[in-house]
């Protein structure tokens, strides 16, 4: 592939030619060079920080560098939970960079970008409070023996956030360098934000959509344009709060927030984002599938949109989708799992039915299933015999926008 992938308003700009020359400039090669570079990018994400060390192989010069190995690390605590205690933000990136010190040869720290981008939680911060996160995180980078810029650590919005995931999918099974018209679609769920983004195979799915639902994506010197869209606060631990009524209470602290979704005698606090919650299960109320699926429309109704002639196109189902339907046991976590969309409805019939095991354990399972299914089916507008292809990696590699964003911040960088 050479030339640029663009899309509209400069959200995403890959110069691949300019990539190469920044990379690896021929006279900084070194004879008999493997072609081997670093990039670190860390997820700053809202439920857990991750580091994500890639290394690329470039062995066509004129072509895309090939994806050669990524050393992956995750932490269960998003950085955005530190947000009145940013020293700790700051202690948790230092030791997830000791990852990126061993991953990376020790002779090539100085010239391996260092990148930190981070979604919805940061998002969904005050501004002056992500301020000192932020510069918390820059000064532990800037104290890091790799390559640092102003680039370096930003919050990054969700169109950009959407666009990058589909860049990864669509790289990691080489529909990038090959045949766009085989592209995927990529469904997101995140803690805090969710993520829709295709190709659309009809020209009336971009006709109707509304402008900021559609980037613009030059690749090869043709247009293509993209269906992509985040909704913030439809992450699956944010939408929670939503149906429980307590998200964006001016004093949680004294209430307590009850939902028909829960077990009947649960109680327990639910932290998120820096604030604790109480919340208890309805003792007097009828719980189970057809209650919890009104309450947690509170979440869809009137902020998701369907896309045009959503089911004509091919998806893969990441992140929430994939780990509920894990631990769910809908799948066995084994490679390309298809999944119907019934069977997300089937398994949170099953699960919100089951009183007799009070969802020992896991609480939130019967509103996080109801919760799925309404979103695709009363979100997106999917059909219950839709079958989505339920992804954590490809080829190995884990399937997340981290790498599409290492691909655009990398020919943006002078290695010195
Ligand atoms: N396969 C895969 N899943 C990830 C990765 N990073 C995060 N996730 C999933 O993303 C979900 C959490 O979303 P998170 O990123 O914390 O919230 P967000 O900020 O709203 O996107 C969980 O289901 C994670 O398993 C990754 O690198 N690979
Ligand atoms: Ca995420």
């Amino acid at each position: 592939l050479d030339g640029t992938i663009f899309v509209e308003g400069n959200l995403f700009d890959v110069d691949f030619s300019a990539q190469r020359e920044n990379i690896l400039p021929n006279s900084a090669r070194p004879a008999n060079s493997s072609r081997v570079f670093y990039g670190i990018m860390m997820d700053a994400g809202s439920t857990g920080t991750r580091i994500h060390v890639y290394s690329f192989i470039q062995e066509d010069p004129d072509g895309l560098p090939y994806l050669h190995n990524e050393t992956f690390h995750s932490e269960e605590i998003g950085l955005s939970s530190y947000v009145n205690t940013p020293e700790e933000a700051g202690k948790l990136v230092r030791e997830l960079l000791k990852v990126a010190t061993s991953a990376v040869p020790r002779a090539m720290w100085h010239k391996t970008p260092l990148v930190l981008r981070a979604t919805a939680g940061f998002r969904l911060l005050p501004a002056d409070k992500a301020h000192v996160l932020i510069e918390e995180i820059k000064e532990v980078f800037s104290q890091s023996p790799f390559l640092v810029t102003s680039r370096s650590v930003s919050i990054i919005d969700g169109t950009y956030e959407g666009i990058l995931a589909w860049v990864s999918l669509n790289f990691l099974m080489g529909h990038l360098h090959v045949d766009m018209k085989r592209s995927a679609g990529v469904l997101d769920l995140g803690g805090a934000s969710t993520q829709i983004s295709f190709l659309p195979k009809c020209q009336k799915t971009v006709n109707k959509a509304p402008t900021d639902h559609v980037a613009k994506l030059e690749i090869l010197n043709t247009t293509y344009l993209l269906y992509t869209h985040s909704y913030l606060k439809n992450g699956l631990k944010v939408a929670r709060l939503l149906t429980l009524g307590a998200l964006g209470d001016a004093d949680p602290g004294k209430k307590v927030f009850k939902s028909l979704c829960l077990p009947k005698n649960y109680s327990d606090n639910y932290t998120f984002g820096g604030i604790t919650y109480e919340v208890r299960g309805n003792i007097n109320g009828y719980n189970g599938y057809e209650t919890c699926y009104k309450e947690v429309l509170k979440a869809i109704k009137g902020s998701v949109r369907k896309p045009y002639n959503v089911h004509e196109n091919m998806f893969h189902a990441v992140a929430y989708y994939y780990d509920m339907a894990k631990d769910s046991g809908l799948i066995e976590g084994s490679q390309d799992e298809h999944v119907e969309v019934k069977r997300f409805k089937k398994k949170a019939k099953e699960v919100c039915g089951d009183k007799s095991k009070d969802h020992y354990g896991k609480p939130f399972d019967c509103m996080d299933l109801t919760y799925i299914t309404a979103l695709l089916t009363e979100g997106f507008g999917f059909q219950d015999s839709v079958g989505l292809q339920l992804t954590k990696k490809v080829k190995g590699f884990e399937s997340s926008w981290a790498l599409g964003a290492m691909l655009e911040y990398l020919h943006k960088v002078r290695i010195p």
